[in-house]
């Protein structure tokens, strides 16, 4: 099928999400802000916009699969380098890096995909990086029931990097760690060291 219109095309959006209404008040803003949107490359820019935060605001459902620890693996699992695209809720401007996440199994595995997907359903919405680590950590131990849990968020927050402080480059890090990963100081120190070998 030939796709003639943007109308066409599927859109990642918020559930309830009024682009129309959003177009109507990027063109406002940057109105506003002396942006005019009157040539032929910007005349689309505020619709562009509205698709371009609905985009990072639309969490994606997924299905939560488990299986049963049939071998009783009882070792760390740990998922490195999870992309991480977020916006600060006091800017909404983007806040981007990586998680590393694991966790210590008991009588289930988790499907490894899901990992990065809780990830993302975190992510995908105005966010402090403090509580994106927290609720991965939270959903993981509430999901799972597992005998610990480690998060490690790191990220570079553009709102710091691009205006006030432009502090470029700067990375933020923060963890939420629970059950043997938080109070066995050996699984702690392997989840740590399997984090940044
Ligand atoms: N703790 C935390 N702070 C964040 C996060 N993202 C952005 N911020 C900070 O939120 C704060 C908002 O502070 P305000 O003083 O109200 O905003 P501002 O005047 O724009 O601050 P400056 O960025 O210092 O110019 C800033 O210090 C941001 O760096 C985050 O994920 N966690
Ligand atoms: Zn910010």
């Amino acid at each position: 099928m030939t796709l003639t219109t943007t109308d066409d095309l599927r859109l990642d959006a918020p559930p309830g999400a009024d682009l129309d209404a959003a177009e109507s008040a990027a063109r406002a803003f940057l109105a506003a802000l002396g942006v005019r949107c009157d040539s032929p490359g910007t005349e689309r820019s505020p619709r562009r916009m509205a698709e371009a935060y609905a985009a990072m605001l639309a969490p994606r459902p997924f299905a939560m699969t488990t299986f049963p620890n049939d071998e009783g693996y009882d070792e760390l699992v740990v998922v490195r380098s999870i992309p991480v695209q977020s916006l600060c809720e006091h800017h909404l401007l983007p806040f981007v890096g990586v998680a590393h996440v694991g966790y210590l199994p008991d009588g289930r595995i988790l499907g490894l995909s899901k990992l990065a997907r809780v990830v993302e359903m975190f992510a995908r919405r105005p966010q402090v990086q403090e509580r994106l680590t927290r609720q991965v950590a939270d959903w993981l131990d509430a999901e799972l029931a597992p005998r610990g849990v480690g998060v490690v968020v790191e990220a570079e927050h553009l709102c710091m990097a691009l205006r006030g402080v432009r502090a470029v480059g700067a990375v933020t890090t923060t963890s939420a760690l629970s059950g043997l990963v938080r109070d066995s100081p050996a699984t702690r120190a392997e989840f740590l060291a399997a984090v940044h070998p």
